[in-house]
């Protein structure tokens, strides 16, 4: 019988503690990384390139060997457990290899083929489900060197998808592709999400990661910056002060006496870092009204991961790294 329990309850899906990897020249891609990825999350691995993400991606998958700490997927240590707990965790890393002389159709044979679990009888039948899980079903007859990369990415999941999964790992699912194509992807991994899968995708697009997660931890050389739900990762950056006057010196110098910093003035537009502790927007407002500037709008822009990102590091989020 296996070792993993099927019907495991698990409510952390993947777990690392001090999960470390130094590579032979002595680079510490990995630093002492605490991951924790709820089940049920989509769950955005954030990090400039080189920041270590799929370094720790190859650990989780047991393809290569922590210098020091442990990690669980599914409840299961890897890699001592990765035999047995691999199966229910579809991946798709670096691109999917296909055949590109073979069909869609027959790629997707090809890998269920491969898989000793698999049952023959019951193989076109899956091949069918899957294809048409990933909107590839009337592409399904065509080669896969005539797929564009987004077909080409779909028809990775979909042999990601060839069996059912409790847990999908994506390393950059949507590198390479135009807007349409990351859309697609995008669609489909909310789609898996409302049926239960975890989702456990790499980015380097803040803007990805707030499109279609709900929790993210974000890398920095290695090293863990951040992690949890998005929303709340984004309101840890307090957001940017906006004030449209007629009488914009007046307000910079009214702000800048109540504590607001980085005060940058364009036209009728004076933006501002709101003061860190107690002062409220509205009681800045009072204070402009009070001082006679002549106030037309007033708001705080919403943060976003970037802001968060910028606050926690202290640098741009550099997507050359
Ligand atoms: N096999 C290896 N040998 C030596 N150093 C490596 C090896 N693989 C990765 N590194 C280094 O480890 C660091 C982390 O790389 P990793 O690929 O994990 O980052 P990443 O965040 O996934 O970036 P990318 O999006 O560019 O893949 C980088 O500095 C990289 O050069």
């Amino acid at each position: 019988m296996s070792a993993v329990d099927r019907d495991a309850v698990t409510d952390t899906v993947i777990e690392t503690r001090g999960l470390t990897k130094r590579f032979r020249g002595g680079q510490l891609a990995v630093d002492s990384l605490d991951l924790g990825v709820p089940a049920g999350s989509v769950f955005g691995f954030l990090g400039p390139n080189g920041s270590g993400k799929t370094t720790t991606i190859r650990m989780l998958m047991g393809l290569i060997a922590p210098t020091s700490g442990t990690a669980t997927l599914l409840g299961h240590p890897v890699p001592r457990a990765a035999r047995s707990v691999l199966p229910q965790v579809g991946a798709l890393i670096e691109g999917p290899a296909l055949y590109g002389f073979l069909s869609g159709r027959d790629n997707l044979i090809r890998y269920d083929s491969a898989d000793p679990a698999a049952d023959p009888h019951t193989r076109r039948a899956r091949v069918a489900a899957a294809l048409d899980r990933v909107g590839l079903t009337a592409a399904g007859g065509k080669k896969a060197k005539a797929y564009s990369l987004g077909m080409k990415q779909r028809l990775g999941l979909a042999s990601a998808l060839l069996q059912p999964r409790r847990l999908l790992v994506l390393d950059e699912p949507t590198n390479g592709l135009d807007p349409q194509g990351m859309r697609e992807i995008r669609s489909l991994v909310r789609e898996l999400a409302a049926d239960g899968t975890t989702v456990f995708l790499s980015s380097h697009l803040l803007d990805e990661i707030e499109q279609v997660c709900t929790h993210a931890a974000v890398m920095a050389r290695g090293r863990l910056v951040v992690q949890g739900p998005v929303a709340e990762l984004a309101a840890g950056a307090r957001g940017r002060l906006v004030v449209t006057t007629p009488d914009p010196a007046r307000a910079a110098r009214v702000l800048k006496e109540h504590g607001v910093t980085d005060l940058a003035v364009a036209q009728e537009r004076v933006t501002g870092e709101l003061p860190p502790g107690e002062i409220e927007p509205a009681d800045l407002n009072a204070a402009l009204v009070r001082a006679d500037v002549r106030v037309r709008s007033f708001g705080v822009e919403r943060a976003s991961l970037e802001d968060a990102f910028v606050a926690l590091t202290g640098e741009g989020f550099d997507v050359t790294g």
